[in-house]
């Protein structure tokens, strides 16, 4: 039933992060208030347009979430219409574009990170007109400087090193907290730094494990008889592979990341006689409420989002890119993953304060004198 009003539907894509339901609440409100549009909310991710399960978001449906973590939507990570993992790895993107025209809608809203936005990419080339807001706790998105999600999972991560700290201490152990992040080390970076860990290894930097015992040993013999490891879960050592901890056709990637800790503390126990334990902070970093900034991103973001639809302007996703909101067009995102530069000045930082990244640091000053900074993109 075609209507004159705007109609827009938004689903939330991926992984679930805190801050989702403010990017939500902001897109559906500033939608309905500023520009009178009417508001679709499609269940658990692309799942739920494949599947024409769908629900009208009015004002009221929104109140109330901006502090809540998760999403009310639902959210999926194996609902690619174009490897729709439900139906055996079908191309089901003919289904996507029935439901965008049946429903007689003018644009689709996709809060989603790297793998959501190359769908929304291969989408918007088959005719739908799509704005991204980019979520994630990993931060690996390229074109914007954060993601939604990513300040609270780095809270989180920080809180728990902070406690980790000191039972270290009363029981001069060595102490391995591992974060997600998949292929980028930015959660582990950020809350390295923040908490003061003393070895900080990411997937960025490969790690020698006698650099690391060094640094456990070196600590004991000046009296600090206990060492704080902060790894990435996509960290491996010079010349290792990725620890995975599952395999299979139903994962994004085929692989799910995780069990680095306890491979390095095997590593290490075979230089050190002291004792070692490993935690894993695992989902904990995707749940809770948001913190402020990432409430004040998500409502920024989603906010411009729902004036682009309401102009007209698609097939971007909105940005944050040196303190300025932007916009960057989706061909220059998907199929990308933003890692950590080996010249980024929380590297340098942190090397200035002592922290080791698992090698020397004349190792590292050469490598990053190397690296490419990351291509600027243009709005
Ligand atoms: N480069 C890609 N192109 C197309 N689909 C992708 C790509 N990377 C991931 N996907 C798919 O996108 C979906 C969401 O990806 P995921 O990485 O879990 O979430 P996010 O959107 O948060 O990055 C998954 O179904 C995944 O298989
Ligand atoms: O929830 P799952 O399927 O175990 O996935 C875990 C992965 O999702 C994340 O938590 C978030 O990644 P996405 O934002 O890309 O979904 C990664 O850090 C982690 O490797
Ligand atoms: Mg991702």
């Amino acid at each position: 039933m075609p209507s004159d009003s705007l109609r827009v539907g938004v689903l939330t894509g991926g992984g679930d992060c805190p801050g989702i339901n403010a990017a939500l609440r902001a897109v559906t409100k500033s939608l309905t208030l500023q520009h009178d549009a009417e508001v679709l909310g499609f269940l658990d991710g692309f799942r739920g347009v494949v599947d024409r399960n769908v629900e009208p978001l009015h004002y009221r449906d929104v109140s109330g979430i901006l502090t809540r973590g998760g999403t009310i939507l639902g959210a999926s990570n194996k609902a690619d219409p174009f490897n729709y993992l439900p139906r055996g790895g079908a191309d089901v993107s003919a289904q996507v574009m029935r439901t965008y025209r049946t429903l007689d809608l003018d644009a689709l809203v996709a809060i989603g990170g790297d793998g959501t936005m190359s769908i929304a990419h291969r989408l918007t080339d088959l005719g739908v007109d799509i704005v991204g807001v980019p979520k994630t706790i990993d931060n690996d998105l390229v074109g914007t400087d954060r993601t939604v999600g990513f300040d609270t999972a780095v809270s989180t991560a920080t809180d728990a090193i902070d406690r980790i700290h000191t039972t270290a201490q009363s029981h001069h152990r060595v102490m391995i907290v591992e974060t997600m992040g998949r292929y980028s080390g930015w959660i582990a970076l950020h809350a390295g730094v923040a908490s003061g860990t003393d070895v900080i290894l990411l997937p960025e930097i490969e790690y020698e494990v006698e650099t690391v015992a060094d640094v456990c040993r070196d600590r004991e013999r000046s009296g600090q008889r206990f060492t704080i490891v902060a790894v990435a879960e996509g960290a491996r050592r010079k010349e290792g592979d990725y620890v995975v901890q599952e395999r299979g056709d139903e994962y994004t990637d085929s692989i799910r990341l995780g069990g680095i800790s306890r491979v390095l503390a095997d590593q290490l126990r075979e230089h050190l006689d002291t004792s070692i334990r490993t935690t894993v902070l695992g989902h904990m970093q995707r749940g809770g409420s948001p913190t402020a900034y990432d409430r004040t991103l998500a409502t920024t973001l989603g906010t411009r989002a729902a004036t682009l639809v309401a102009e007209g302007t698609t097939g971007v996703m909105v940005a944050v890119q040196n303190d300025a909101f932007t916009q960057v067009p989706l061909d220059e995102i998907a199929g990308k993953t933003r890692t950590v530069p080996l010249d980024d000045p929380l590297i340098a930082s942190g090397l200035d304060v002592g922290t080791s990244f698992g090698v020397a640091v004349s190792d590292l000053s050469e490598a990053a004198s190397h690296s490419k900074p990351a291509s600027p993109i243009q709005p």
